[in-house]
């Protein structure tokens, strides 16, 4: 039987009085490269967290391949491979050596010596095989560190935030890499604050909102059915009609940015600024991205959980 990469059944995740996760339920199916994205704080790493076993829910299961992870702990953990945001590793090996003694811990021997290779090669780290991990810079240790949590070639790849502070180099290294492994056949979790990189890499797309799921579809759809155009206007210092005020989504310099969901409102927004007295020095349109499908979702997060609470 052909079981989803991961399988998410009603989690819940409670810190004392805090509810980090409210149910969340998601199946990524094998092979699928894949984006969970969400502010600060909205459980992403928790339900990661879980996802590696290295949590337990308070209610919910999840499953890796088939294999709960926390009945079937070890099974689930060899098709996982977790690169955290946070890396820790032992300082006495050279990388090859760390990399043979991780997928040893899985089990393997010389048999994934040519997968090993392979990592290192795309991770740039062929020339640095045998320098020990404390002689590395830190650039080189961020590859070596991700490379680590893909030693024993998992099927199912979770990488969270794994571009944060990394240079520009290693991000389109990282991403060539791990496009090709998707094209191998490993699937891909990724979550990430950079949604310009969720939008081209990924082809299905979940956002998290205080510790649920609050959209969940492909990367087109929800461009599509979200997003629609933003319309870009060079005004200088006004004061803009109290009615299009509600649909500017970023103001830089008298560059005012409108988001609009249909194209009827550029006339809208246009005739009312003519009635205004407001003069268009410049005008631009284009077209939206996932920040804006992500605005519109987890946008006002603080008033409307203050909302939700007193409800
Ligand atoms: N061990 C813990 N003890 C208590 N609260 C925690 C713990 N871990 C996470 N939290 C809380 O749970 C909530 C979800 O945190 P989590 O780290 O999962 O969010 P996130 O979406 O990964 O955010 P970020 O993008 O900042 O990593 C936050 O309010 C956080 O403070």
């Amino acid at each position: 039987m052909n079981h989803p990469a991961i399988q998410i059944r009603d989690v819940h995740k409670h810190f004392g009085a805090l509810h980090a996760l409210r149910g969340v339920d998601l199946t990524i199916e094998q092979g699928e490269f894949f984006a969970l994205l969400g502010p600060n704080g909205a459980g992403k790493s928790t339900l990661i967290n879980i996802l590696a076993g290295l949590i337990a829910p308070s209610a919910g299961n999840i499953a890796v391949m088939g294999f709960d992870v926390q009945q079937q702990y070890q099974q689930a953990r060899q098709l996982l491979g977790v690169v955290p945001q946070e890396l820790v590793f032992d300082p006495f090996f050279n990388v090859r050596e760390m990399l043979r003694f991780q997928a040893g811990y899985f089990g393997l021997g010389r048999e994934n010596d040519p997968w090993v290779d392979e990592v290192l090669e795309g991770l740039g780290l062929a020339d640095k095989a045998h320098t020990n991990m404390r002689k590395l810079s830190g650039g080189m240790k961020r590859r070596a560190l991700i490379a680590q949590a893909l030693a024993h070639k998992p099927p199912v790849i979770v990488l969270d935030e794994p571009t944060a502070g990394v240079d520009v180099e290693l991000r389109q290294m990282l991403w060539e890499f791990i496009k090709k492994l998707n094209r191998d056949g490993h699937t891909i979790i990724l979550t990430t604050h950079y949604l310009e990189e969720a939008e081209t890499l990924c082809s299905r797309v979940g956002m998290m909102k205080q510790g649920e799921i609050v959209a969940l579809d492909s990367t087109a759809n929800l461009l599509n059915k979200f997003a629609g155009k933003h319309l870009r206007l060079t005004l200088g210092d006004v004061h803009l009609p109290q009615e299009v005020q509600s649909m500017v989504r970023h103001v830089e310099r008298g560059v005012y940015t409108f988001a609009l969901t249909d194209m009827i409102q550029i006339e809208y927004v246009l005739s009312s600024l003519r009635a205004g007295g407001i003069k268009v020095i410049d005008m631009q349109l284009n077209e939206a991205d996932l920040e804006d499908v992500f605005l519109s979702l987890v946008g006002n997060t603080a008033a409307e959980h203050k909302l939700a609470s007193q409800l």
